[in-house]
């Protein structure tokens, strides 16, 4: 069983296989995960609102994901292993060297930033220095301030535009791989079809070439409330494995995302 690198998931893309990837947090779910056929996981700074009980991702430090890039990384063979680079950890490109720096050290094999035009020098920075990148757009949860709540992006044609622009400018500077989350699911299909690098959607509709969703909203125990784009699989299956199989089966046969998951 080999590794899966951006390689392996630009073979999916071009092959049309659609791939699935989870967030993960220990080394136990994430040995489960990776050992059900997960592709790849995300060491995500959504554990400031999962793991923490935060309202939003800002309180989520460095520290934070390297302990449990660390964690995670013990209990994985094959999937790709993302870490997050958390709020103002990647402002300048010096803190951006070092933070990046500290994940990879941690156990990741890629980092994933928030943001567009102004991230496209240190997209560049990090790649030629040896460290893959993954690119994310559309409801960016770090800009939540700025959005006033989590809020759907991309609506309107110059929003649309402005985001394909972004995405296509990532790919160019280097980035490997796109997150693009709750955006509407026509402009997820103009993206995933102008790059070349595979696009993992969340909130995004079945277009994309991967989908992502948090593990506690797959597996039904957010506090709270669970976003209406994600789906909880543990209900159908009563059991964390067969939970697991059973969203790689729907991503895989383009059942999930369903309609009632999708924005227009
Ligand atoms: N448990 C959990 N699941 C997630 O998917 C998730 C997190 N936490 N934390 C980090 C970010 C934050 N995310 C969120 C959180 C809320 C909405 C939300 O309330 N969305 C509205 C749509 C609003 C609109 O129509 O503009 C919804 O109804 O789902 C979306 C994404 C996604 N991520
Ligand atoms: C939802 C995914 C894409 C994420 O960024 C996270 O879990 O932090
Ligand atoms: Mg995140």
């Amino acid at each position: 069983m080999s590794k899966i690198t951006s390689s392996t998931l630009r073979t999916f893309k071009n092959e049309g296989k659609k791939f699935t990837a989870l967030t993960a947090y220990d080394a136990s779910f994430a040995n489960a995960f990776d050992s059900e056929g997960v592709d790849v996981l995300l060491v995500g700074d959504s554990m400031g609102m999962v793991l923490q009980g935060h309202n939003d991702t800002l309180p989520v430090t460095v520290d934070d994901i390297a302990y449990h890039t660390r964690c995670v990384s013990r209990g994985i063979k094959r999937a790709l292993l993302i870490a997050d680079m958390p709020f103002m950890s990647y402002a300048t490109p010096e803190q951006t060297m070092t933070n990046a720096t500290t994940l990879m050290q941690a156990g990741a094999s890629m980092v994933k930033v928030e943001g567009g035009h102004w991230l496209l020098e240190s997209v560049k920075m990090l790649t030629e220095r040896g460290i893959p990148v993954c690119a994310h757009l559309g409801l960016t949860p770090q800009s939540v301030h700025v959005f006033g709540g989590f809020k759907i992006q991309g609506r309107g044609a110059d929003n649309a535009q402005r985001i394909l622009d972004e995405a296509k400018a990532l790919e160019a500077a280097g980035a490997q791989l796109l997150v693009v989350e709750c955006i509407p699911v026509e402009l997820a299909k103009t993206i995933t079809e102008a790059l070349t690098i595979p696009v993992i959607g969340i909130g995004a509709g079945a277009v994309t070439d991967g989908q992502i969703l948090v593990m506690h909203d797959v597996l039904g125990i957010s506090s709270g409330y669970i976003p209406r784009f994600s789906k909880n699989y543990l209900k159908q299956t009563g059991e964390i494995r067969s939970a697991v199989r059973a969203y790689i089966d729907e991503v895989a046969q383009g059942v999930f995302p369903a309609e009632e998951h999708t924005f227009n």
